[in-house]
């Protein structure tokens, strides 16, 4: 199979890399010269050093050689760049390909979903062939081959599949689902609670307001997801709660590290320069806070995050958000009425697990 994957940072560069290893040709397209020519010399030594790339994997600067015999495309630039970079690849796509958008983020300006960009900038012929990875992955992991497993989620059942088995490798398991909003919306809203995740850590807290702010996040990202139509039930999967708690409990994520420092009483400008890669949960803050206001959810961690970011609050406040909230009951009431009304619609919410070897 021939791959074309637009953004060659770490993600991309690491999904690369799995690809590569099935003997696909995969060409490397990226805004960055020094970072396609690391690639061609087998490193990308800006985004994974010490990772040796096969030699089906090359540097292409070129966006229309990188897509002109493309037969899968994966877009693996950051939420804000899919548009531009979405817009340019239109018209040199070709008609058959399959197209696998493996970013995390909303777009800030339109809060449309990465789907919703995609389908606005790409010919309605390439609609159905539109895929979306998500779960908790991160990219030196999958780089190094530690088993790891994702979710793929699509419109066309035929399309996911053969998305799914183009990325299966003996490290990475890739699962599939039909809720491409509810995986969108929790791959964005996640990076925004591992900020207040790793804030926690950062001013001193350690496993007991780490375990409270996850859960509690799962349940704000779940009222969101299911206002917008997804199934609650993938909020429990790799691209829910799995990607929430890996993403909320390890100094590898960008987005744990931009909270930790913050927690610590660090600027955000400083966090974010030293870290040198996209903390997506940073811009999403916002994208989040408008979509909940949008959609009438709750989603208070999410919101202290944003006042954090953006309107001057202490990140030590963390502490009187928990003691100072109204008290509540679990589990959430509202949810009940959500899950009825989408059982109404058809979907399906009770279901078990869609494989039996799952
Ligand atoms: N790194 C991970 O572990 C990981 C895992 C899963 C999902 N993701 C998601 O993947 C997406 C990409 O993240 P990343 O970690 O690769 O980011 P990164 O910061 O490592 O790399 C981003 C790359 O995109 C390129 N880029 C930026 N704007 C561009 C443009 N307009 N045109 C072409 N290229 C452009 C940059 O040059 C850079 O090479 C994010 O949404 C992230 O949340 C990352
Ligand atoms: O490093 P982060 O915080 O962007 O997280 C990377 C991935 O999204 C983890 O699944």
């Amino acid at each position: 199979m021939r791959v074309a994957v637009l953004g060659a940072g770490s993600w991309g560069t690491a999904l690369g890399y799995a690809l590569a290893t099935k003997g696909y040709d995969v060409a490397m397209w990226d805004i960055d010269m020094p970072v396609l020519q690391s690639i061609t010399a087998h490193e990308n030594t800006r985004y994974l050093p010490g990772i040796t790339l096969p030699s089906s994997m090359h540097g292409e600067p070129e966006l229309k050689a990188a897509l002109a015999r493309a037969q899968l495309v994966v877009f693996a630039v950051p939420s804000q760049a899919m548009r531009s970079v979405g817009t340019q690849a239109a018209p040199l796509i070709r008609d058959k390909a399959l197209l696998c958008s493996v970013t995390k983020g909303i777009e800030v300006d339109t809060l449309m979903t990465m789907s919703e960009v995609l389908q606005d900038v790409l010919p309605q012929r390439l609609h159905s062939r539109l895929t979306f990875l998500s779960g908790p992955s991160f990219a030196v992991e999958v780089a190094r081959e530690f088993p790891t497993a994702v979710t793929i989620a699509g419109e066309d059942a035929e399309v996911t599949s053969q998305v799914q088995r183009a990325f299966h490798t003996p490290f990475l398991r890739p699962y599939v689902s039909d809720d491409v909003v509810g995986v969108e919306i929790a791959g964005c809203a996640k990076n925004v609670i591992a900020i207040a995740c790793g804030a926690g850590d950062g001013l001193g807290y350690d496993a007991n307001t780490r375990a409270a702010t996850i859960t509690r996040g799962l349940a704000e990202i779940t009222r969101l997801a299911v206002a917008r139509g997804a199934n609650p039930l993938t909020l429990l999967g790799l691209a829910g709660v799995g990607d929430l708690v890996l993403t909320c409990s390890s100094v590898k994520s960008r987005n744990y590290r931009v909270g930790f420092g913050l927690g610590q009483g660090r600027r955000l400008d400083e966090v974010q320069a030293e870290l040198g890669q996209v903390a997506e949960g940073v811009l999403n803050a916002k994208s989040v806070k408008a979509l909940a206001e949008r959609a009438g959810v709750e989603m208070p961690l999410c919101g202290m995050v944003y006042a954090v970011l953006y309107e001057g609050r202490d990140m030590a406040d963390l502490r009187s958000f928990f003691a100072e909230r109204p008290l509540k009951s679990e589990p959430e009431h509202h949810l009940g009425r959500w899950t009825r009304r989408f059982r109404r619609r058809g979907r399906r919410v009770a279901a078990g697990p869609a494989t039996p070897d799952a």
